[in-house]
């Protein structure tokens, strides 16, 4: 399979109708991909808290019309990374949408682990509940969004539900950069799935962005991985893979479950 990661930058001199319209035609040049995937809030950027309110769309909205539409034309799945969604009962989510070949929306992933540190997400965001899983031709997608990456069992209960590509879209900052590339090489190897994830480029909101969007193979190498700037990262892969790795070192099947609470 042939994925693309769009590292977009998310500037503050861009406005979102003119991003969307811009990765609009980034996605469209990627005809011939399988899979093609843009990072976390990349209409506003991720840490741009004051603008979630104001540009946040109904699920079926501006950025849905035209991922789908774009989807559509290069004939690719896309993970189009996540928007802000304001549910009808006015709760806003970060929602990462998944649209098939022919423009349909196949999945909808609301972010289950808001990010709390600095009070931003965590307290403008509503939190989702269910993990999803979509089946591709090829391979099956687990869907995890940025601060996702840090919570293990999330990835244990895609993997559970029959994942083998854990795709990752985020709005990771160049501070915390050497936690992305170990995490996302942690889930890989513990999975033993291909973690593909994708992240910003730019500064927004005063934070930078890392970059740095990288593809792992189910045994933990790193088969791509981008610079810091904005650029598409291509990456041939090959899901055989995972159920081969799975069999000739079975670490999976050796998990103990429903361990009691340590005694004090
Ligand atoms: N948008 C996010 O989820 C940020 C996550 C982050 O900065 C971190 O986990 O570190």
């Amino acid at each position: 399979m042939r994925a693309s990661l769009i590292q977009i930058r998310v500037d503050e001199g861009e406005s979102v109708a003119e991003r969307r319209s811009r990765a609009a035609d980034l996605v469209r040049v990627e005809e011939g991909a399988d899979l093609v995937v843009l990072p976390e809030l990349w209409t506003t950027g991720a840490f741009a808290y004051d603008t979630f309110a104001t540009e946040a769309e109904p699920l079926q909205g501006p950025t849905h019309e035209a991922m789908a539409g774009a989807a559509k034309d290069a004939g690719v799945w896309l993970h189009a990374g996540s928007i802000p969604e304001r549910d009808p009962d006015g709760t806003l989510y970060n929602t990462a949408l998944v649209f098939s070949p022919s423009g349909e929306l196949a999945a909808a992933y609301r972010k289950i682990h808001r990010f709390g540190f600095d009070q931003g997400e965590a307290v403008l965001m509503g939190a989702g509940r269910e993990p999803v899983t979509v089946p591709l031709p090829g391979t099956t997608v687990g869907l995890a969004t940025c601060y996702d990456l840090r919570f293990p069992e999330l990835f244990r209960a895609l993997t559970d539900a029959g994942a083998e590509t854990l795709v990752v879209s985020a709005g990771w900052p160049e501070r915390r950069r050497a936690h992305w590339t170990l995490l996302a090489q942690a889930r890989a190897v513990e999975n033993q799935a291909y973690v593909l994830a994708c992240g910003t480029a730019g500064t927004h909101a005063g934070v930078p962005q890392a970059g740095h969007s990288i593809v792992v193979d189910p045994w933990g190498e790193v088969l791509a991985e981008a610079g810091p700037d904005e650029e598409v990262l291509g990456v041939e892969f090959d899901p055989a893979k995972v159920p081969a790795t799975r069999e000739q070192f079975p670490a999976l099947k050796d998990r103990v479950l429903g361990l009691e609470p340590p005694r004090r």
